[in-house]
């Protein structure tokens, strides 16, 4: 949460001419209503339920960038669809960074919490091998803005292309 998944990936998606989709928002499209309002109705895992299918069906897409939500990669079968048919990237940042990235905003359900820098840090902790393990590429978001960081993962894309095509 807070590390730019969704405004980075909007941005690589308009620089390399492929539709963007972000899992969060297909299933507030879906439901009608908004992440926080879910948790609140059914509970983390009805939304992690409305996840998995959601990402099930955007993975059978082509030629897409897919934001998808932090906690995502806790299932195994996110990962598994993630994996055979994605290029995964993670986008790591500092606690602090997602902190400050994410105070102003109430649409988190997870960090509306006494301590919410507290969530981050434990959250961090549990998910970072996870990302490392899954992910085909890691970004350190600390040093650069969305637009900068999309422009370099798009070069860095390209030259693994023609390093594999040459
Ligand atoms: N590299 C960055 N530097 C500064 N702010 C960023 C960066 N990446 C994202 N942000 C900002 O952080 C906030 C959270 O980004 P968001 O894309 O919603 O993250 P995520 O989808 O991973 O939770 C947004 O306001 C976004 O503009
Ligand atoms: O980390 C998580 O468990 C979650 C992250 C959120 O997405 P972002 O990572 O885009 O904030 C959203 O899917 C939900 O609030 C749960
Ligand atoms: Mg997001």
């Amino acid at each position: 949460m807070g590390a730019g998944k969704t405004t980075i990936g909007r941005s690589l998606a308009r620089l390399s001419n492929k539709t963007f989709y972000d899992a969060d928002h297909e299933i507030e499209a879906r439901t009608g209503v908004r992440v926080p309002i879910i948790f609140e109705i059914e509970g983390e895992a009805g939304f992690r339920a409305r996840e998995v299918e959601t990402i099930r069906a955007l993975t059978a897409l082509n030629d897409i960038v897919l934001a998808t939500g932090g906690g995502a990669v806790l299932n195994p079968a996110n990962r598994e669809c993630l994996r055979k048919h994605g290029f995964v990237i993670y986008l790591r940042a500092s606690v602090e960074e997602l902190y400050q990235r994410t105070r102003q905003d109430k649409n988190r359900p997870l960090l509306q919490t006494a301590n919410p820098r507290a969530k981050l840090e434990q959250l961090y902790t549990e998910r970072d091998p996870i990302y490392r393990e899954l992910a085909d590429l890691v970004v350190d978001t600390g040093r650069q803005g969305v637009q900068q960081l999309a422009q370099s993962i798009l070069t860095e894309l390209s030259q693994r292309h023609d390093i594999r095509s040459s």
